[in-house]
């Protein structure tokens, strides 16, 4: 197994004329969480878009779990990683069990199996099996934000993907499912690349930091060597905004 759970190779990034990464070395390590942290602009969601192949770059490539991304084998690779976004919504015409479980449905689990893994999700999210039979419309902001991580690790894959996916709960709430995210961790190691624009988020959650600019990292390790030695006056900044 790759050391890496992700890796930029040379990667080149252009939206029209604007170039978001030219030649992008990156390596994320295995079995950690990583966040990516940086202005807003920076390319942060590029990045963790072309981990799952939703943005296919010019040049490089991108190996995801020692593998490198390949259109052939996407709906496969993809398996392989859960995906939470912030702002991609639930199917509105599905109950929220149906949105939580459809990926093992079409994976042809049983539904004994769907069941456990649904018991064990909804009791380290917090969510009361009673929404289960409610639409996405029936239930908060903050529990449909839930609902969206326990579909992402449903099929407990090896690579999750959170792209801003705590950002929509109070800050009470979120403190308890930052706890309880990192009870899942414990339970269930897997890699993660986690975004986000909370910098207490990012040093609270992550074993590793990897710091942005526009086209460029600044500085990666680990939270308490960054918060040691910023290598950049961008990087202590963004420290500074917590
Ligand atoms: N589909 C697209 N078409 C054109 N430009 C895009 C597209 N997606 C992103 N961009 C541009 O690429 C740059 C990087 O965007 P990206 O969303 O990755 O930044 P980010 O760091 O995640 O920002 P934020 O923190 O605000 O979410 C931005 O300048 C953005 O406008």
């Amino acid at each position: 197994m790759s050391e890496f759970c992700v890796e930029f190779r040379q990667v080149s990034q252009f939206f029209g004329r604007q170039c978001v990464f030219k030649q992008l070395d990156l390596q994320l390590p295995q079995q950690q969480v990583t966040a990516l942290v940086g202005p807003s602009g920076c390319g942060k969601s590029t990045l963790l878009q072309m981990i799952n192949g939703l943005i296919w770059p010019q040049a490089g490539e991108v190996r995801v779990l020692g593998v490198p991304l390949d259109w052939q084998r996407l709906s496969e690779q993809r398996r392989t990683m859960g995906y939470a976004v912030q702002h991609i919504g639930l199917f509105p015409h599905w109950t929220v069990r149906h949105n939580i479980c459809v990926m093992a449905i079409l994976e042809g689990w049983s539904s004994e199996r769907q069941a456990a893994r649904l018991d064990k999700l909804l009791d380290f999210m917090q969510l009361d099996a009673a929404l289960l039979e409610r639409y996405p419309h029936q239930i908060s902001g903050g529990q449909a934000q839930r609902v969206g991580l326990c579909r992402a690790m449903f099929l407990d894959p090896p690579l999750l993907l959170l792209d801003e996916a705590f950002s929509a709960v109070d800050p009470i709430t979120k403190v308890d499912v930052h706890a309880r995210f990192q009870a899942i961790q414990a339970e269930e190691p897997r890699s993660v690349v986690l975004v986000t624009h909370d910098m207490q988020e990012a040093l609270k959650l992550a074993d590793w930091l990897v710091a942005l600019a526009p086209g460029a990292v600044l500085q990666q390790g680990t939270p308490a060597q960054i918060q040691a030695q910023p290598a950049h006056p961008q990087v202590a900044r963004l420290l500074e905004a917590r």
